[in-house]
């Protein structure tokens, strides 16, 4: 394989990988990590400042020196690209052959098409993914399941547009070196995609799009929007074609909606609600400030406790202000086999996709194909014909800094069965992600990357917050330690934890819990464990 000066790859090339890793996408990747590399180092590092200040007695709250964007009435976002218009239901799921066949059969509008949450990075991962949109979009995509026998193939001509998400700024791409240096995950994913696909989307009358996760400033958005110039520039693609839905899902950024949807307006698809990562970041930026920022245990913290209903009500306000899509988030719930629970997860499934259809959203996610009628239906009964409710303004809603930072008045308990429920999650799903499958169903619940942050982080703020559970014993480190016995114990009943990742999950978690300096995300120690 010719590689651009300067470009090294450090892993084995598989079968076809070269249609993937082209000179075009390694020409890219090389453009992006010298222009855009050292602006990356940057931010991240704003990251690291911010939370000293916060734990140092500061807070968050909106920007001062960003408010003439925000009072400007004048500015919207692009109107929405071919294939974004109607979203009113969103399957996201891993990039495997037969996951991609079964989301394009799903009936689903747009699939999430997850190099990120539901993801492992894993090299093969990595590639093989965009190999398999590559086929998907060249209508060439089948598969024959070794285990089941079964054929799948894509069969139906209503497909959803893809909406490809790659990983956060914080992640490198350690196979892909640029002068001697790792890239950027979130950059390499966005160059795969973009140079294997993009044209093909545009010939196809859509375009190529992207889901942008877990940033946390609107600096962040700018980096995003230049790599997006920078991309459209290097293929001859027109300004503008590419698309992004920014996840609102950390707390910073919260308080800078307007502001990113102004930095990418050319390129903006609306905002997410990405409540799973947003809990995630509530917990991890005010994590030593003790009692004012504490949340129960991790099941009982609805969508309707006063800060989340905060968060997602002024997402919709600012999202239609600007002529932008709301969309929805991801209810954990996936359909089981056990009939009761199924009920269960069916009712909590439709109720949640008809507060947000009341409240504004104009469409949402689902975990699983199952799933996907019941978000139709509660969408369908607030659109009818209509594809989005972006002329509902919500001027009703005046949400302040208070109201996003109201965590004290979230009712609930911290228990022993909510840590044991944490430890065990936890455990489980870095052992699913550490041989490579991003997404797990754990007791009936679809976990992922941001599912299991909020129950590691959980553990580690109850403990170095020296919190006392429901039932008065303190959260030290002798009882986590008891506890992760007693549950790699209960997991042993059900699975062989002899061999497998299931030392090296069990090792990694209690390793962050423990840790006095909070890990600041979970995949990072569990990525340098990769090969
Ligand atoms: C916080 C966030 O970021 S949310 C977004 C990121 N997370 C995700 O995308 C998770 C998406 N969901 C999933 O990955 C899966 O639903 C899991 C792993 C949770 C459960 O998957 P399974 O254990 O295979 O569930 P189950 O056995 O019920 O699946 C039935 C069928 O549906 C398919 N299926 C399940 N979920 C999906 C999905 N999201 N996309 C495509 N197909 C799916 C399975 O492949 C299986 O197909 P088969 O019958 O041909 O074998
Ligand atoms: O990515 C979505 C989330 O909830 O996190
Ligand atoms: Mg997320």
């Amino acid at each position: 394989m010719d590689l651009p000066a300067g470009v090294e790859i450090t892993a084995p090339l598989g079968d076809r990988y070269d249609e993937i890793l082209s000179p075009k996408a390694l020409e890219l990747i090389a453009l992006l990590h010298r222009e855009l590399g050292t602006r990356r180092e940057e931010l991240l590092a704003r990251r690291g400042e911010r939370i000293e200040q916060i734990s140092a007695g500061g807070t968050l709250d909106f920007l001062e020196e960003t408010k003439a964007i925000r009072d400007d009435d004048s500015w919207r976002v692009a109107d929405p690209a071919p294939g974004l218009v109607d979203r009113r239901v969103e399957i996201t799921g891993p990039t495997d052959r037969k996951m991609t066949i079964n989301a394009l059969n799903s009936g689903a509008k747009v699939w999430l098409a997850d190099q990120e949450d539901a993801n492992t990075p894993l090299w093969e991962n990595v590639v093989e993914g965009p190999l398999n949109l590559l086929d998907a979009v060249k209508g060439q995509l089948s598969f024959d399941d070794p285990k089941t026998g079964k054929h799948y193939e894509v069969t139906t001509e209503e497909q959803p547009t893809i909406v490809v998400r790659p990983r956060g700024w914080h992640l490198p791409e350690k196979h892909i070196r640029v002068d001697g240096e790792p890239t950027a995950g979130g950059l390499v994913d966005f160059a795969l995609y973009l140079t294997a696909c993009g044209r093909l989307q545009i010939e196809a009358g859509k375009g190529p799009y992207f889901y942008l996760p877990k940033m946390e400033s609107h600096r962040e958005a700018r980096l995003w929007n230049d790599a997006f110039v920078l991309g459209q520039e290097l293929l001859g693609i027109p300004r503008g074609t590419i698309r992004a839905t920014v996840l609102i899902e950390t707390y910073p950024a919260a308080f800078e909606m307007e502001e990113i949807l102004y930095e990418l307006r050319e390129h903006s698809a609306g905002l997410n609600a990405g409540r799973w990562d947003y809990m995630f970041s509530v917990i991890k930026s005010f994590r030593s400030r003790g009692k004012d920022f504490l949340l129960p245990d991790r099941n009982s913290v609805t969508m309707t406790v006063p800060f989340m209903r905060a968060y997602t009500e002024l997402l919709v306000r600012t999202c239609h202000k600007r002529g932008a899509h709301a969309i929805g988030g991801m209810a954990a719930f996936i359909p089981s086999k056990d009939p009761k629970v199924n009920e269960v997860a069916f009712a909590k499934l439709t109720d949640d996709k008809t507060r947000e259809a009341g409240d504004g959203f104009d469409g949402s996610w689902v975990a699983h194909p199952g799933m996907v009628q019941a978000c139709r239906d509660a969408f369908d009964k607030v659109l009818g014909e209509k594809p989005n409710q972006r002329d509902r303004l919500r001027e009703d809603v005046s949400v302040t800094a208070a109201d996003l930072l109201d965590v004290a008045s979230t009712p609930g308990k911290i228990t022993e069965a909510g840590l044991r429920s944490n430890i065990s999650v936890g455990i489980q799903y870095l052992e699913s992600w550490l041989r490579g499958a991003g997404a797990a169903g754990i007791n009936n619940l679809m976990e992922d990357a941001a599912t299991a942050e909020i129950s590691r982080s959980q553990v580690w703020q109850w403990l170095h917050n020296d919190i006392e559970l429901h039932d008065g014993q303190r959260v030290t480190r002798e009882l986590v330690e008891r506890l992760i016995e007693e549950e790699m114990a209960k997991i042993g009943e059900h699975a062989d934890t002899s061999g497998g990742h299931w030392a090296e999950a069990r090792d990694t978690f209690t390793e962050i819990s423990l840790a006095d300096d909070y890990v600041d995300f979970l995949t990072l120690p569990a990525y340098e464990r990769m090969p």
